[in-house]
């Protein structure tokens, strides 16, 4: 079918809906080949974002659920929702105490029919879509990158359209490229990123605030900077440095830098990033006056973690061996990230700054390896 004549037929059924708004009319479009296969129409935000009462718990589903931040998020959402109401999901099998501390479940985002039996089956409500190949190694792999970033978040937003999810996708600070402003980085500026990673992520924004305008869609999104953990191991990114240092300090006490150390990138402990995923998500609708925020918390370069760290661990040895890919990848990246409008519209605030994100750090993995040795 010409794609004039079927969006006109679209618009014409989306004109022939209740007025009210209060019934959602599911138009089925799934003969339009670049149109989602099944999505609610009209264009109010606001009355899709209900599909479960206000006073109930709602369900939610993460995918991607086994990397660094997914376990991390289960076990806040738990702890405010309830076990039983937080899904964690992935294609990796579960480590057993992750498997023993509430529901897991099989999901590979590329197969659309198991995605959506498992949201109507569970009674979703809320979507957190975690799964991705992170920037190094989706330069490594850029059909994989590709298809798990591009077409997997298709599903995701045709399954959320369908069954008028709330939607959370994470976007990153590797969303910018050479040519935005790097210091700050303001929420909307040129957006032309050199890695299939950041290629994909300014599509889920754009894509996602579509569908928001388009059909309703509540999508909320937040570009984190990178994100530092004790307990979880990053997943192949450019940032996995400001982890590792950590590790390597307490275990060897040398580390090796695969950035330069005048490399500054915005950085945040993965509690605050947890805490605002949360927060935007259940923010009034009223006080997102955008659906994509930048968020933000201190900025480091590797020289002014490693002092920092050294202030604590003295002996700590740094050297630097560049890796080029990741450095190029850096040099892109914005320096400072500017998040005023998340804190004025939605009141985002961070708790930790660089020296209470080092104590933080070395505490945590400190008791763990004196635990291990203990053993
Ligand atoms: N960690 C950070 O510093 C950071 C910063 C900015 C944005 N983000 C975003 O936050 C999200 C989570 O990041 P993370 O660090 O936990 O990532 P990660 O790489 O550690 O984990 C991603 C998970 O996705 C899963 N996955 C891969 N292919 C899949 C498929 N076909 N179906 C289902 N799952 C699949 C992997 O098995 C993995 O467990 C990502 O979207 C990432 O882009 C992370
Ligand atoms: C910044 C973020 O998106 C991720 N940690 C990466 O480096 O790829």
């Amino acid at each position: 079918m010409p794609v004039l004549r079927a969006l006109s037929k679209v618009a014409k059924q989306a004109l022939l809906a209740p007025a009210c708004g209060c019934q959602p009319l599911t138009v089925a479009i799934r003969n339009i080949s670049f149109s989602p296969r099944q999505v609610t129409s009209g264009s109010d935000a606001s009355f899709h974002s209900v599909s479960f009462s206000e006073t109930d718990h709602p369900k939610v589903l993460i995918t991607g659920g086994l990397g660094q931040l997914g376990v991390g998020l289960a076990k806040l959402l738990r702890k405010r929702f309830g076990k039983n109401n937080v899904i964690l999901s992935d294609i990796r099998k579960p480590p057993s105490n992750v498997f023993h501390s509430g529901p897991f479940i099989y999901s590979d985002i590329l197969d659309y029919k198991n995605l959506r039996e498992i949201v109507v089956n569970n009674r979703i409500t809320w979507l957190v879509h975690y799964s991705a190949l992170l920037s190094a190694v989706g330069e490594a792999n850029v059909p994989l990158a590709r298809a798990v970033n591009i077409t997997g978040l298709h599903n995701i937003l045709d399954i959320a359209a369908e069954h008028g999810l709330r939607l959370f996708v994470p976007s990153t600070i590797g969303a910018f490229g050479p040519t935005s402003p790097r210091n700050p980085t303001p929420d909307l500026c040129v957006q032309r990123p050199r890695t299939i990673y950041g290629v994909s992520k300014v599509h889920a924004e754009l894509m996602g605030e579509y569908y928001h305008h388009r059909y309703g869609l509540d999508f909320r999104c937040l570009r984190y900077p990178g994100i530092i953990s004790a307990d979880s191991q990053p997943g192949g990114g450019t940032t996995d440095y400001a982890v590792q240092i950590f590790h390597d300090a307490i275990k060897t006490g040398k580390f090796e830098c695969n950035l330069k150390p005048d490399t500054r990138l915005p950085m945040m402990y993965i509690d605050d990033c947890l805490r605002a995923t949360l927060e935007v998500m259940e923010a009034p609708v009223e006080t997102l006056s955008m659906r994509t925020y930048n968020i933000n918390a201190m900025s480091f370069t590797p020289e002014e973690l490693a002092n920092e760290v050294q202030k604590q661990l003295p002996d700590l040895q740094v050297t630097y061996e560049i890796d080029s890919v990741r450095q190029a990848i850096a040099d892109s990246w914005p320096m400072n990230f500017d998040d005023s409008n998340a804190r004025n519209d939605w009141g985002w605030k961070h708790d930790y700054d660089l020296p209470e994100l080092v104590q933080t750090m070395l505490n945590f993995i400190g008791s763990d390896s004196r635990i291990a040795q203990a053993n």
